[in-house]
């Protein structure tokens, strides 16, 4: 592959996805990178040795362009971008919320556009992101997409675009539940007499196994759980007190209202 790629925003999620893809391997010299300050510039290009810009613009003339600010500030970077997208490059969107009709008013119903909705493990190559394309993207774009996503980790197409709200729920922002019970146990480690050091080395070993185990295993995740859970011993001790507390409802609820802000972001900037 030796098409460009550039990204409009330098933030966490476009460092995340740059760093995951020089980590595998592509060339600095196809990423270009824009921002509006300049310091995360400066940082991303003494870090990876990618071509950096302040202007949209420059980053914009690349072959597949990265939207990559935040759903608010979106409307009025492709409004300024449009007239450089004379190339008709494929867009490739990781905002939450915005849906495919809103960046068409901006940009015109012709371009090219994947909403992808990507998580920070993207960079240690542990990503997981979800694709939808819009009718004008060419299964030849289909597929660079998700080349260059695949390259920091996997990915899982949807075909109906109100699914990328479920792809937030289940992968986008789950990273964040995932630190969050991982606070909660080295917590609780320390205050059962462990060091914060061996807390954290253990919580952190223990969850990336179980993922692992999982990953590899030909068993649903039920079972898995059932094998660690002697009758009449310690796990189940701890499971019986999970569920009586209604974590899977607490888990529902929460994800239930990470989509439905998604829904919310879109009803309200799609109305810009
Ligand atoms: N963080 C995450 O885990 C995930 C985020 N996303 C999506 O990724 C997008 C970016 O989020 P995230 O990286 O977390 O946010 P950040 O705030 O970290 O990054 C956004 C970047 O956009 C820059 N920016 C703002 N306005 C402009 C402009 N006019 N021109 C150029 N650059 C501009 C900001 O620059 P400055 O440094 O000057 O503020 C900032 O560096 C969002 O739309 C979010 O929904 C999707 C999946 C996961
Ligand atoms: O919290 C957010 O809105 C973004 C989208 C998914 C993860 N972070």
């Amino acid at each position: 592959m030796s098409y460009t790629i550039g990204f409009i925003g330098a933030g966490n999620m476009s460092g995340a996805i740059i760093g995951g893809m020089i980590a595998k391997g592509i060339a600095p010299e196809r990423i270009i990178a824009s921002n509006r300050g300049r310091e995360k510039l400066d940082a991303l290009q003494s870090k990876f040795g990618i071509r950096v810009a302040q202007d949209n613009l420059e980053a914009a003339q690349a072959d597949v362009v990265v939207l990559s600010v935040k759903p608010q500030m979106m409307k009025a970077v492709c409004e300024a971008l449009k007239p450089g997208l004379g190339h008709n490059p494929l867009l490739v969107t990781v905002a939450a919320g915005l849906e495919v009709s809103s960046y068409q008013r901006w940009l015109g119903d012709h371009i090219a556009l994947v909403r992808c909705m990507p998580n920070t493990p993207s960079l240690v190559g542990k990503g997981a992101s979800g694709l939808y394309a819009n009718d004008n993207v060419s299964a030849a774009q289909r597929q660079q997409v998700e080349q260059l996503m695949q390259s920091v980790g996997i990915t899982q197409w949807v075909e109906k675009e109100s699914l990328i709200n479920a792809v937030i729920a289940v992968a986008g922002s789950s990273p964040a539940y995932c630190f969050l019970i991982m606070e909660a146990m080295i917590e609780e480690g320390v205050r059962q007499g462990l060091t914060h050091a061996v807390a954290k080395a253990l919580t952190i070993q223990a969850l990336a196994g179980a993922a692992e185990l999982a990953a590899q295993s030909d068993v649903e995740v039920d079972e898995l759980k059932r094998r660690v859970m002697s009758p009449g011993g310690t796990t189940e001790q701890a499971i019986f007190s999970l569920e009586d507390g209604n974590l899977r409802e607490i888990f529902s609820r929460a994800m239930q209202r990470c989509a439905n802000r998604a829904d919310e972001m879109a009803k309200q900037m799609g109305e810009q």
